[in-house]
């Protein structure tokens, strides 16, 4: 076995058929995926040998080691899916001895999650692909029986993937008994076609995600073996008996596993955003503050901080919770795993919140940042078009924002009527119990001050919701119907939460570990978290204005100290973004890299450009120069 050096950073990124002539940006769809599949499968082959003395873990702990595929396959890694879904997904729903069965190749076998159709995303109860018990052949048929039912997102599935987990409605004996998982190759290894009884394609061009080679597949009595099913929390007897799972929601552990890990994913994506911004910032003179003095870095001027400094701050917020969360989710995994399922929902709903929040911020926050940086921030060489792209897919794959935020309003006002009727609540819902003796405590203008606050304004919300409903029913409207007639309220309750929750967890874990760091750092750190806590209490003051006792001579005092830390933050911002640590062959932005020669690299990019290549380029004399010529005077 080849033994590669470590650390991996290096190794990769020494092999020289790893870097891109042509800047991706200047190949066709179909170049653009055939040279990240060529950079993709030397990837795949170190990590596999890397990886052959590490059992599959079921769940790894969020980690920048996959990080580097960034630098190497801008866009997206076509080989994603089998990390972040395929493999978890198999080692979360299969027996022991199907795992050993199914993961037996390794890395030999690429596959996908392959759960989302043509018409069905959200609502999974709806899925119409159908997986049917043939007890005769103790076999299960698939089919696709609309156009509709056809899987289609799947990332991989359209040509890199030659394996799946789909899921299918479950039929035996002619009842359904809903989704669940089968295990399902889709491509003949040696060859790569797909198998008879399958339609197998890419769904064509998308926003950004260009090489995640999302594709499509539809089933006509494709024939699986019955033990392909997934059955560790269901079964299916060779007498074709069903044994029920102790949760039937545990089918969907998967979505529960990626949006834990997106809380971390969304960290480093602003943390590469907010590396460019500010350090392109600190190289770009433009304008003057005093007349009489030289044109200023333009991270001298404070709108920029504010504009620039709240992604620093959020990136390690969210890397913060993301540990946190990750810890609750490992911590839950285990219950679940010596058969308690008392903490499922909530994890369900913190994760559904948590996913919603950091990747709608890192949407907005890239794209702050791609703002802050002028014209360039416009160029694809910056990069951060790119990472505005890929960020923003994640606000819809995984689960929908809306949809995910009102799981989490399900949480919440079914915590809300239990803490009414004096029941004990878990940890991250028992504010809700001191609602009523809180709610006139005196405003402090503290971080704790603000946290305590923003939990009140849930509370508040949370109970508004729950009036909201009972109103519409004692109007005659069916509780569900209620539900819909009060989502907008539903929606403000879970964003309320959610960034009630990330203020707390970022404070307090600052907090904790403050004294074990340098002075300095503590300091650093402890300003960044003050910093994230304060911009948010000044965003939602009207929220604090309803339902705390904050007042104006707050709120103006907090708008002071908010502007002292953008000053305090200010001599440390371009040090901060540094300590991320993302080499420049991972950033892949001219405006960001480390030596600062912005106006070079600019312009070397740009003479790679394939229209650079001759000065006059044969459109002039093909299609341009007859017309001139016919309509010179
Ligand atoms: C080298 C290692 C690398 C590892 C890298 C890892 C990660 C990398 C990070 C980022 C990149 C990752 C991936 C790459 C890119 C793209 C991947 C995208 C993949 C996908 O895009 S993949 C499809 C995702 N597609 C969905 O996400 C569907 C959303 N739609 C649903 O999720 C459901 O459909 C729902 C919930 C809307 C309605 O479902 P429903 O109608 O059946 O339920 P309903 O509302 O009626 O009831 C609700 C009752 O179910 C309970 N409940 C529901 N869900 C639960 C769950 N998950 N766990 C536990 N409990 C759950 C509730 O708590 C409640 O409980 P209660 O009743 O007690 O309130
Ligand atoms: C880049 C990308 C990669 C993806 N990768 C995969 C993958 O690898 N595997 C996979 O299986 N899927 C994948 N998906 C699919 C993704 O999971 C779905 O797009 C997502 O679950 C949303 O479903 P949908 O697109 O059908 O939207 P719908 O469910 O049709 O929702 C459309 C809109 O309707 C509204 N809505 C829907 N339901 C409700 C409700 N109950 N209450 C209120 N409003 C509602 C929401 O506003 C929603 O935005 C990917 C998607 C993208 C964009």
């Amino acid at each position: 076995m080849k033994c590669y050096p470590v650390p991996r950073e290096n190794l990769v990124l020494s092999i020289d058929n790893l870097k891109d002539d042509i800047p991706e940006e200047y190949l066709s769809h179909k170049e653009c995926y055939e040279n990240v599949i060529r950079k993709g499968s030397v990837l795949y082959d170190i990590f596999s040998e890397l990886s052959k003395d590490r059992k599959h873990k079921a769940h790894q702990a969020p980690s920048n080691a996959y990080r580097i595929s960034d630098g190497i396959m801008q866009n997206v890694n076509p080989f994603l899916l089998h990390f972040a879904l395929f493999v978890p997904a198999i080692t979360n729903q299969a027996t022991p001895e199907q795992q050993a069965e199914f993961l037996k190749h390794g890395f030999g076998i690429i596959g996908t999650y392959a759960q989302t159709e043509l018409g069905h995303g959200t609502f999974l109860r709806g899925l119409e692909t159908t997986a049917t018990l043939d007890l005769e052949t103790d076999e299960f048929v698939l089919n696709s029986p609309t156009l509709t039912s056809y899987k289609w997102w799947p990332g991989g599935l359209g040509h890199t993937a030659n394996h799946c987990v789909v899921m299918a409605q479950l039929y035996v004996k002619g009842k359904c008994h809903g989704p669940h998982l089968f295990f399902v190759q889709i491509r003949d290894i040696e060859t790569h076609e797909p198998l008879p009884g399958l339609k197998l394609g890419e769904i064509g061009a998308k926003m950004g995600f260009n090489t995640a080679d999302n594709g499509f597949l539809g089933f006509h009595n494709f024939r699986i073996p019955r033990n392909n099913m997934l059955m560790k929390n269901s079964q299916v007897l060779k007498d074709g008996t069903y044994v029920e799972s102790k949760n039937e929601k545990l089918t969907y552990g998967s979505m529960v596993f990626v949006r834990v890990y997106l809380l971390s994913d969304m960290a480093y994506m602003l943390a590469r955003a907010a590396t460019i911004s500010v350090r392109y910032s600190a190289v770009r003179h433009q304008s003057h503050i005093k007349p009489d003095e030289p044109e200023v870095q333009i991270l001298d001027f404070v709108i920029q901080q504010h504009k620039l400094f709240i992604s620093i701050a959020t990136s390690h917020a969210f890397k913060i919770c993301g540990l946190w969360l990750w810890q609750t989710y490992s911590k839950v995994m285990e219950d679940i795993g010596k058969g308690s399922m008392d903490r499922l929902p909530e994890l369900h709903a913190l994760s559904c919140c948590l996913k919603t929040t950091s990747t709608r911020d890192a949407g907005w926050l890239i794209e702050q940042c791609r703002l802050a940086c002028g014209g360039h921030g416009y160029l694809m060489s910056s990069n951060l078009p790119s990472l505005y792209t890929t960020a923003t897919a994640a606000i819809t794959y995984e689960g929908e924002s809306t949809v995910l935020l009102l799981q989490t309003a399900r949480y919440l006002i079914k915590s809300w009527k239990r803490a009414m009727e004096g029941e004990s609540l878990p940890a991250t819902v028992s504010f809700l119990s001191e609602y009523f003796n809180k709610r006139y405590n005196k405003w402090e203008n503290t971080p704790k001050g603000i946290v305590d606050g923003l939990k009140l304004v849930v509370a508040g919300v949370t109970k508004m919701c729950a009036e909201s409903i009972q109103k519409h029913v004692s109007r005659g409207q069916q509780y569900e119907e209620a539900w819909n007639s009060s989502s907008v309220q539903l929606i403000k309750a879970s964003e309320a939460y959610s960034r009630a929750l990330l203020c707390e967890v970022f404070w307090f874990e600052v907090d904790k570990v403050s004294s074990t760091l340098s002075n300095n750092l503590a300091v650093v750190l402890k300003q960044l978290a003050e910093l994230y806590i304060t911009y948010w209490a000044l965003e939602k003051r009207g929220d604090l204005l309803v339902y705390t006792t904050i007042s104006k001579d707050d709120l103006d005092k907090l708008q002071e100290r908010y502007e002292e830390l953008l000053a305090l933050i200010r001599p440390n911002a371009v040090g901060l973004v540094d300590s991320f640590d993302i080499r420049d062959e991972i950033l892949c932005s001219t405006l960001g890299a480390y030596d600062g020669r912005v106006y070079e690299r600019m312009m070397e990019h740009a003479l790679k450009s394939p229209l650079n290549a001759e000065t006059v380029n044969q459109s002039f004399h093909k299609y341009m120069k007859p017309v001139i010529l016919k309509h010179k005077i």
